[in-house]
């Protein structure tokens, strides 16, 4: 029977109360193993429905909506008490992201996120809506988790299964908005940062972003931060390398980068294209990962050079790139990583007993 109170709500503060990097983590780790597998692959094997997502065009430039629907059938959240279920049983998720990317809500006053989003959810049963989430928080940290997951299998487990436990790096932050200084304070936090580089267009933002790093109860005192005055000084000398803008001028070039290689680039913002943040002679020399062979077909159209893998085929097959290479994870953004994230959210406050709507 249909539930009277449908659609639940639940909001931004409800949703970030819920939110952590083992339950987020696990996730899209879930919907990149499973987005390699389309449907009717294999029987019980995870797998994801997910049409090519739409963007339409608003008013003015840099104004655009998303819709990003995905079916993620028959996988597992194991994090017990974080969110999932302890047992381990399949699961299976309808869901729907609406995103919007104003690029100049930052400079409204007062200031406004450029990315906007609610993530929808569905009866399997019935297909009606059961569920409203706001989906902003979520996308910030699903991002943040795809980039951690694509440095721990594409740079890190070059060197050995404990590596991400092990090695220290050097990480540059180029753009220090709202998804570069999530990126900074969680490799800092996943990961032994000896060394980050901050640069961003403009250089106040950096330097507050330093600030509150270095305020953060916890923050790795072992991490010495140094604000940069050019993407290309950051990058310098840099192990991993994360850049979240909108240029639609190249911030990475090829003559930055060590040249003994060895370097793992996060390419996750959008300007025009996917890919105009980094230069064409650094897709030249790189292995290029994605979430999604099926979105790049459609959204990376023009890329310099051809795609090696699927981020979720490495983690299932463990073909780890050489300790040499030059690798790019090119981070669309999937709606199944939204989807699994909003799943696991919503296990997790249903099981703390916390009441919809409120
Ligand atoms: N791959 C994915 O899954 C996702 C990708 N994104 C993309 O990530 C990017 C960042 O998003 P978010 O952090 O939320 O946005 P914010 O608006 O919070 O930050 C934007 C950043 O880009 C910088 N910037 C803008 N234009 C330029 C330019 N021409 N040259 C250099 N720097 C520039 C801004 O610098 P300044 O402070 O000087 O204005 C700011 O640091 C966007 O492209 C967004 O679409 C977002 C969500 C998911
Ligand atoms: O995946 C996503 O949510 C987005 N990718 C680019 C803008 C928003």
């Amino acid at each position: 029977m249909s539930n009277p109170l449908a659609p639940f709500y639940y909001s931004e503060e409800t949703v970030r109360r819920f939110l952590n990097w083992p339950l987020v983590i696990e996730a899209v780790e879930s919907a990149l193993r499973a987005v390699v597998a389309m449907s009717g692959s294999t029987p019980n094997e995870p797998f994801v429905n997910q049409p090519v997502r739409s963007f339409t065009s608003s008013r003015e430039p840099g104004q655009v909506l998303l819709t990003m629907p995905a079916f993620v059938g028959n996988y597992k959240l194991t994090s017990a008490g974080s969110g999932g279920d302890a047992a381990n049983i399949p699961r299976s998720t309808l869901a729907c992201k609406l995103v919007t990317s104003f690029s100049s809500n930052p400079q409204r006053e007062p200031p406004l996120p450029s990315i906007n989003a609610n993530i929808l959810l569905f009866s399997l049963e019935t297909g009606e809506l059961t569920t409203i989430m706001a989906g902003t928080d979520i996308t910030t940290w699903r991002t943040v988790a795809a980039s951690l997951v694509a440095t721990k299998h594409l740079y890190f487990r070059r060197f050995g299964p404990r590596a991400e436990r092990e090695r220290e790096i050097t990480v540059a932050i180029i753009g220090c908005g709202v998804q570069g200084q999530m990126h900074a304070s969680a490799f800092c936090s996943q990961f032994k940062v000896k060394q980050l580089n901050l640069y961003n267009r403009t250089i106040a933002k950096a330097q507050r972003l330093s600030e509150q790093l270095q305020q953060t109860p916890g923050f790795a005192s072992q991490t010495k931060i140094t604000v940069c005055n050019s993407p290309g000084e950051a990058v310098q000398g840099s192990d991993v390398i994360c850049v979240a803008t909108y240029s639609k001028e190249p911030l990475v070039y090829a003559a930055d980068l060590r040249p003994a290689g060895c370097v793992h680039i996060n390419a996750v913002g959008a300007g025009e294209t996917h890919y105009s943040e980094v230069a064409d002679n650094v897709y030249g020399l790189a292995q290029i990962y994605v979430d999604s062979n099926a979105n790049a077909q459609s959204e990376l159209i023009g890329l310099a050079a051809p795609i090696t893998a699927e981020l979720g085929s490495v983690i299932k097959h463990g073909t780890y790139p050489a300790e040499s290479a030059v690798t790019i994870f090119q981070s669309m953004g999937m709606a199944s990583e939204d989807a699994c994230v909003a799943q696991a959210v919503q296990d997790a406050i249903l099981s703390s007993g916390r009441l919809p709507n409120v």
